[in-house]
């Protein structure tokens, strides 16, 4: 009898603890078990479940770099607090309007204690967040913050107070009251993942609802994140469009989302209308499990929304006024141009990236910012080395005003144009020039002998700014010879040409000549394991995780050609993978003899991972890094306290090229 009593009561107590259990945000990242079992042997089991941890939480601060060209860090703190202000009272008027619009179960403000909201109304932080983003600046080699516990400070780091950090708190405990009549959604895990960085939810993140859910409802919010599945891969269980049945024996959804509720918001539409309509908010968030403000197009041009770890990379490559920067993998642009910005607008910062609207945006960005010494091009860096002479090298080569042109055009057997060259020279003499037109003649009239062109019409040079205008015959050539960029500074007769259309085009660039940058940023594709908060992280095999590797390597390998002897590389990835980061620095420091690590400032990442394991074909040894290497590089691990993104960033020196590498397989 005592025992039978016992059990009730355990399991009494066991199912209260589930209960309170289930409404909270308590996420396993789930891996593939043999990517698993080889990130355990890299950093031990203890770091790699804490770094798994931490990866399913935001950082408990949003990091702004300001536009120092534009404005300063106190204007800035101004307007940001100005805004939070306005947001604070818009949120009140909005909860009015929901009230007086009959619902009965919008929020109260009182149930949004704790909020960042009222965080903000006594201008004092909440101390929920576990990490302390400004411990580096404790160091001894930092001045101490004075304002830290205001809402917004400015980065303690020495040269860096053009960064703010504006603390976030959580986690927060939902208000959820009475669980028995709570209304739901599930939204996707790509949608969870943008509102734990303080997004809303869109209509085609919401999967489920429950029934009867109206405009002004409030609801519980939580995430579908995919599970094993019967045939070995990742599922998410759920369709779209499903209907939330609330009770743990009715709904076959109900054990899935235990533990994972991201919040509490109120529907804007009916749950009809959630599944009819394409777009549009479908849910306002007004409980966040964790709290963090959006400052999503606010101060367009002045700021920048920056994970701290990338703001450092820019300044570890330590541009200087007047170089020539390469950015091989540079879209959307932010370090792009926090490096323009190093260099206050002087000298030539080249950022290409291989995909055309990734480029648009990179343009879009160095406008919005005022910066005029990016050029953006599409470009695929793995073939980022012109080989050819000057001639068919890039436009992107060309500085953009004054110098000389040349003119040319092909035209092929039908006597129909198929090439007009137009080019500006910068930096040649005028002799220089001679000598070049020269050998295009010659190599014009070669080509019409062995009739490969009908005809050609002689090289002719020009001043830069007279260039005559060309027709050209199709997109295709237009495309092939980079020339919007004439288009876009010598408006054509005809009207406006492609680039002022909706259908903008980027300028191609067919490479550049070895040896003619002075510094290169390398910001690798790579597998992302490191970005926060990810709440699902199964789709990586160590096939994959190869691939990345391969494929960072060609990358640097061209990044070698480019760089000039004394120049300087740096290697960055937003992932926690020491098959992308320290293996890569062992494979150019094993195969480049004149490569050097370099030291970094600001260094406020933590040590490299010295050692070896298994490669992942386990056909061989992979070495990392070797003793004394480790202080060189800058890892940063999402568990640390500084709690950043998961980063990596290698500086190298580039000594004289001897170009006697060593074979690496
Ligand atoms: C890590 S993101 C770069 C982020 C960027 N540096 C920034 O800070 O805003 C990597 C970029 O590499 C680009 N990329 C991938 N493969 C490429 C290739 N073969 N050539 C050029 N860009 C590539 C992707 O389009 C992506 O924009």
């Amino acid at each position: 009898m005592k025992r039978a009593k016992a059990l009730l009561l355990h399991q009494t107590f066991k199912m209260d603890h589930r209960h309170s259990e289930r409404y909270t945000y308590n996420p396993t990242l789930h891996w593939n078990p043999r990517v698993e079992d080889y990130f355990i042997k890299a950093y031990g089991a203890e770091r790699f479940s804490k770094i798994s941890e931490a990866l399913t939480r935001p950082s408990c601060y949003s990091c702004i770099r300001v536009n120092t060209l534009k404005t300063t860090s106190d204007a800035i703190i101004e307007k940001l607090l100005a805004i939070l202000q306005e947001a604070r009272l818009q949120c009140d008027i909005d909860e009015l309007n929901i009230r007086s619009n009959g619902s009965s179960t919008a929020m109260t403000r009182d149930a949004k204690q704790g909020s960042y909201f009222d965080e903000l109304k006594c201008h004092q932080v909440s101390n929920d967040c576990e990490g302390d983003p400004l411990q580096f600046s404790q160091r001894e080699d930092v001045p101490n913050a004075s304002s830290q516990s205001s809402l917004i400070t400015k980065c303690q780091l020495r040269g860096l107070d053009y960064v703010l950090f504006v603390k976030g708190s959580g986690p927060h405990k939902m208000p959820f009251g009475d669980t028995s009549s709570l209304k739901e959604v599930i939204v996707s895990r790509k949608c969870a993942e943008a509102v734990l960085r303080g997004a809303k939810i869109f209509v085609p993140g919401v999967l489920a609802c429950s029934a009867h859910v109206e405009k002004g409802d409030t609801v519980a919010v939580s995430v579908a994140i995919e599970q094993p599945n019967l045939d070995k891969g990742w599922a998410v269980g759920i369709t779209r469009g499903t209907v939330l049945q609330g009770q743990q024996t009715v709904d076959p959804q109900y054990f899935e989302r235990s533990g994972l509720y991201i919040g509490q918001g109120i529907a804007m539409m009916s749950r009809a209308g959630m599944f009819r309509v394409s777009k549009g908010v479908a849910i306002e968030m007004i409980n966040r499990v964790f709290d963090l403000p959006s400052f999503n197009d606010v101060l367009e041009g002045e700021i920048f929304l920056q994970n701290l770890p990338s703001i450092i990379t820019a300044h570890v490559l330590d541009p200087q006024k007047g170089e020539r920067i390469l950015d091989m993998c540079a879209a959307p642009g932010g370090k792009t141009t926090a490096i323009a910005i190093l260099m206050k607008d002087e000298g030539e910062v080249v950022a290409v990236d291989r995909s055309h609207n990734k480029v648009l945006e990179i343009k879009k960005l160095a406008k919005e910012m005022g910066l005029s010494c990016i050029s953006a091009f599409k470009l695929d860096a793995l073939k980022a080395v012109c080989r050819k002479n000057g001639l068919t090298d890039s436009f992107s080569q060309q500085c953009e005003n004054g110098g000389l042109g040349l003119a040319y055009k092909l035209y092929d057997t039908t006597e129909r144009m198929r090439i007009s060259v137009r080019m500006k020279l910068c930096h040649l003499t005028i002799d220089a020039m001679r000598s070049m037109i020269k050998l295009v003649n010659k190599n014009l009239e070669l080509m019409e002998k062995q009739k490969l062109v009908s005809k050609t019409n002689k090289v002719g040079v020009f001043a830069a700014n007279e260039l005559p205008q060309v027709e050209v015959d199709n997109e295709e050539t237009n495309e092939m010879l980079d020339i919007n960029k004439w288009k876009n500074t010598q408006k054509l007769k005809n009207g406006p040409g492609r680039s002022q259309s909706t259908g903008e085009r980027v300028e191609l660039s067919k490479g550049f000549s070895p040896n003619s940058f002075d510094r290169i940023l390398l910001d690798a594709p790579c597998s992302a394991l490191g970005l926060r908060p990810r709440l699902f992280a199964g789709e990586e095999t160590v096939e994959s995780l190869r691939n990345h590797g391969k494929y960072q390597r060609k990358m640097f390998d061209q990044a070698i050609q480019l760089v000039r002897p004394g120049g300087v590389i740096v290697y960055s990835t937003c992932t926690i993978n020491p098959g992308e980061n320290e293996a890569l620095v062992r494979y150019a420091l094993d195969k480049y003899n004149f490569l050097s690590l370099a030291p970094q400032i600001p260094r406020i990442g933590g040590p490299g991972i010295v050692g070896s394991c298994d490669s992942l074909d386990g056909q061989s040894v992979k070495e990392w890094l070797r003793p004394g290497e480790e202080e060189l590089v800058q890892r940063f691990d999402p568990s640390s306290p500084i709690d950043t993104i998961g980063f990596f960033i290698a500086k190298f020196n580039v000594g004289q090229k001897d170009m006697t590498v060593t074979a690496i397989h």
